[in-house]
């Protein structure tokens, strides 16, 4: 297992351990005293799957009250995940950054509690699997607007997004709530 940095502070890629045989492959997807050693010390409580299709943008979400830290994963398929900053006190506050996830690469993204996340589909389906730090609660989250011209990030995108209602109605970053310093 190893730990790479990204332009964010306290968000890495974890790079995971294969190992192949005639059978097919083995590899852990989550050990907590290893992440924990690792630096990634979160207590994760819920586990998520989705699948999306091809051109499907979900995102970019954060709940403010009880903020999620989310360890994400690509089962099938690939997709450009995207974090971005809304910790006041942090170093890297209001900046984004995004990686390819595939099913191919045994890579995993820790976003941590403070930043909105969302992710765009590059293949024709993608089965996607995370686990997060609190319990989701409808009432508590908030969409930031994928485009916000202010964020800037740059999707590997051609043609409108597949976006639900709900994040169809994304705020701009100047209309949301972020996290205060503490
Ligand atoms: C996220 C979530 C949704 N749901 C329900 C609510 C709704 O009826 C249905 C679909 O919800 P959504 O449209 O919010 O699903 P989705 O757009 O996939 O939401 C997810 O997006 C990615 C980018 C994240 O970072 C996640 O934390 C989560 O917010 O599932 C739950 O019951 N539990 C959950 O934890």
């Amino acid at each position: 297992m190893k730990i790479l940095p990204t332009s964010i502070a306290d968000c890495s890629i974890v790079e995971l351990d294969v190992f192949g045989d005639s059978r097919g492959f083995f590899m852990e997807m989550y050990r907590q005293s290893r992440y924990t050693e690792f630096g990634i010390d979160a207590n994760f409580v819920q586990d998520n799957y989705s699948r999306s299709r091809l051109g499907t943008l979900r995102g970019l979400h954060y709940q403010l009250k009880n903020p999620q830290g989310k360890l994400v994963q690509v089962l099938q398929g690939e997709v450009y995940d995207v974090a971005v900053d809304l910790r006041e006190d942090s170093p890297t506050f209001r900046q984004w950054t995004g990686v390819r996830l595939n099913a191919q690469t045994p890579q995993q993204l820790y976003v941590p509690p403070g930043c909105a996340h969302g992710f765009y589909v590059l293949s024709d389906s993608v089965d996607f699997l995370y686990k997060c730090t609190a319990d989701y609660d409808a009432a508590d989250e908030h969409v930031l607007m994928w485009n916000d011209p202010q964020i800037g990030i740059e999707w590997p995108m051609t043609g409108d997004p597949i976006l639900s209602e709900k994040d169809k109605k994304g705020l701009p970053f100047t209309e949301c709530a972020t996290y205060p310093a503490v």
